[in-house]
C-alpha cells in the first residue's frame, strides 16, 4: 500500500468483502503441523535486466524457508538483477568463479538455516567448510546474513553467525548488520523488518514492492504430455537439494496397519510395520520420513474450485536443469503429492496469491492482509482460523485463477514427516516400524475439523513412500554403560527401539552379543 489514501480503501474493502471472504465452511478441512515448506520457484537466475547491478542471494536451506525468502528477494528486486543460487552448488571447483561474481556484485546475501547441534543444512555443508577454513577469497565482496533459527535450540541460528563472523574475517564487507529469525515466535516479522532495513539501504527508488507483486515467472517451461506417461529419471544432481526426497523416497508395503489404542480411549495411535527393500537400510532410532498425501476430497474440491483438470498429464523443463519433482504426473499427482495445500498460509504467500486474483477487490483484500498495517486482520482471519491455501482458494477468494504452471510456481510443496523408527534394525533388519499419532481436531475459533496430513494419510495407509534420515540418537556402544530412558514429546517411539536392540544385543542377534542393562 503506497499511500494514505489506497491504505484506507484498502480497509473500505476489507470491511466490505468481509462476509464474502471471511465466512469459512465449516465442511471441508485438514491442517497440517508442517515444518516451513519450500517455495516451488527456485533457483534458476533471472536474464539480466538491471542497470543497477546484482544482487547474489545464497540460500543455505533444508525445508525451503530460506529458499521461499530468496525467492521473494528476487520477486521483489527493487530494480537489480537478483541471482538466486543453491549453496550447494559453491564447492571447491566453483569457489573462485563465485568469489569472483560476489566481488563485481552490489551485494550478496546469505539466507543460512540452522540445523542439529548448530550445524549447517545439507546443502549449506560445502559452503561452510570452505568458510571454516578460510578458503574463499572474498576480500572487499559487500554482504549481509540473514540467519534463520529457532531459540529452543542451544544452538541459536549458529550458522548466520558463523557465516557473518567469517565472512568478515576473510575481509568482505558488511553492508547490513545481521538478521535472526526465530522460527519458535515470528520467523516472517523478523524477516520482514530486516528486509525493510535491507531495501532502505540498497534503495534505487524502484519501488516495485510497495506496488504489490507480479505473477512469479515461472523457472521452468511447462508442456502437456501425453496421458500415461510416466516420470523420467533424473540424475542426482539433476534434483533440486530442497525437494530430493520426492526423487529418493522408495514405496514401500505397510504389511501390518493396527491400532493401538481402545475404542474408550478416543483418539489414535497406529503401529505401523513398513517392509523394506533391500536398498533400504536402517540404524536403531534412526528417523524415518513419510511423503504425505493430500485428502482425496480436499484435492477434488480445490481443482474444481480452480478449475483444474486432474487427469491432465504435463511435463517440467527447469531452466536451470534441476528438477523440482519427477514429472512427467498428472495434476491429481501435482495437488495430491507435491502440493502443500493444507499447511499455514503465511503473509507472504497471501502477497504472492493477490497477483493471481481476477476480482481486484480480492487482490486488494489479499495485499491489506499481507501488508504490516494488516497484522491484526492477518492474525484475526488467517492464523487464528488456521486457514490454509485450500480454504482460501475454496471457500474465500473465489476469483483466484490459476493455470497449472501459475499454480506450480506460487504453491508450496509438501515436505516429508519425520518418525522416529520404533524397532530394532538388529531384530528386524527388512522392515521398519513406526508409532504414529494421529492428529485430528478442531479449530477452537471455527469449529473446523483439521487432520494431521501426514499422520491422517498414514492412518489407513497400506502403502507409504519413506526413506531414512540418520539420527544421533544411539546407545553407548560398550552395551554396559546404564540408560535412562527419558521421553518428553518423543514419547514411547524412540524407546521401543532401544530395548528391542537391548534385548537383540543380549540374545547375540545380529552378532554384537552384549548383556542386559
Ligand atoms: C530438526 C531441526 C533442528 C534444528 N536445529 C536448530 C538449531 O540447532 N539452531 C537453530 O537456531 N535453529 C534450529 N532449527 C530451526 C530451523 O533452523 C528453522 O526452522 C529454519 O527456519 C529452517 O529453515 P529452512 O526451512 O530454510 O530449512 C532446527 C529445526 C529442525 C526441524
Amino acid at each position: 500500500m503506497d499511500s494514505p489514501a489506497v491504505l484506507a480503501g484498502a480497509g473500505v474493502v476489507l470491511l466490505g468483502v468481509s462476509y464474502a471472504l471471511y465466512s469459512m465452511s465449516s465442511s471441508s478441512s485438514a491442517s497440517s503441523p508442517s515444518a516451513p515448506a519450500a517455495k516451488s520457484t527456485s533457483s534458476a537466475a533471472a536474464p539480466a535486466k538491471s542497470t543497477n547491478g546484482v544482487i547474489n542471494v545464497y540460500f543455505g536451506s533444508q525445508t525451503g524457508t530460506a529458499e521461499g525468502f530468496a525467492d521473494q528477494i528476487r520477486a521483489e528486486d527493487h530494480g537489480y538483477d537478483v541471482k538466486v543460487h543453491d549453496l550447494e552448488d559453491f564447492d571447491a571447483d566453483s569457489a573462485s568463479e563465485h568469489a569472483a561474481g560476489m566481488k563485481a556484485a552490489k551485494l550478496n546475501l546469505f539466507l543460512l538455516a540452522t540445523y542439529g547441534e548448530g550445524e549447517p543444512t545439507d546443502n549449506a555443508a560445502e559452503f561452510v567448510r570452505l568458510l571454516k577454513a578460510g578458503e574463499l577469497d572474498v576480500a572487499g565482496a559487500p554482504f549481509a546474513v540473514f540467519g534463520l533459527g529457532n531459540t529452543q535450540y542451544e544452538h541459536y541460528n549458529a550458522m548466520g553467525k558463523l557465516a557473518d563472523g567469517k565472512l568478515e574475517k576473510a575481509g568482505a564487507e558488511r553492508k547490513v548488520p545481521m538478521g535472526m529469525g526465530d522460527d519458535d515466535k515470528s520467523m516472517e516479522e523478523d524477516w520482514e523488518a530486516w528486509k525493510e532495513k535491507l531495501w532502505s539501504a540498497f534503495s534505487t527508488g524502484s519501488a516495485k514492492a510497495s506496488k504489490g507483486p507480479g505473477k512469479i515467472k515461472p523457472t521452468f517451461d511447462y508442456k502437456e504430455a501425453p496421458a500415461g506417461s510416466k516420470p523420467k529419471s533424473v540424475p542426482a544432481d539433476k534434483r533440486q537439494p530442497s525437494t530430493r526426497f520426492y526423487f529418493e523416497a522408495v514405496e514401500c508395503e505397510c504389511k501390518v496397519n493396527k491400532e493401538l489404542r481402545s475404542p474408550t480411549d478416543g483418539g489414535s495411535t497406529k503401529h505401523i510395520e513398513v517392509s523394506l527393500p533391500p536398498s533400504l537400510k536402517y540404524n536403531t532410532a534412526d528417523n524415518s520420513a513419510v511423503l504425505p498425501r493430500n485428502d482425496a476430497a480436499l484435492v477434488k474440491s480445490l481443482a474444481a474450485s480452480l478449475d483444474l483438470d486432474l487427469s491432465k498429464t504435463f511435463e517440467l523443463a527447469p531452466h536451470d536443469g534441476k528438477h523440482m519433482f519427477p514429472t512427467p504426473c498428472t495434476v491429481s499427482d501435482l495437488l495430491t503429492k507435491y502440493t502443500d495445500i493444507t499447511g499455514p498460509l503465511r503473509r507472504a504467500d497471501l502477497k504472492a496469491l493477490s497477483a493471481y486474483c481476477s476480482d481486484p477487490l480480492d487482490s486488494a483484500v489479499l495485499l491489506r492482509l499481507a501488508s504490516k498495517e494488516g497484522k491484526a486482520e492477518y492474525l484475526e482471519k488467517i492464523e487464528k482460523p488456521q486457514v490454509n491455501f485450500h480454504h482460501l482458494a475454496t471457500s474465500m477468494v473465489k476469483s483466484l485463477s490459476l493455470t497449472v504452471p501459475d499454480f506450480v510456481a506460487v504453491t508450496s510443496r509438501l515436505q516429508p514427516r519425520y518418525y522416529t523408527i520404533s524397532s530394532s534394525s538388529t531384530k528386524h533388519p527388512t522392515a521398519l516400524h513406526m508409532t504414529v499419532s494421529v492428529i485430528e481436531g478442531k479449530n477452537a475459533l471455527t469449529g473446523r475439523p483439521f487432520a494431521g496430513v501426514c499422520s491422517k494419510h498414514l492412518q489407513e495407509a497400506t502403502k507409504c513412500d519413506v526413506f531414512v534420515k540418520e539420527s544421533t540418537f544411539k546407545l553407548p556402544e560398550d552395551n554396559k554403560t546404564p540408560v535412562v530412558m527419558i521421553g518428553p514429546g518423543t514419547g514411547i517411539a524412540p524407546m521401543r527401539a532401544l530395548l528391542q536392540e537391548v534385548r537383540a544385543q543380549a540374545s547375540g542377534a545380529g552378532g554384537k552379543g552384549g548383556g542386559v542393562r
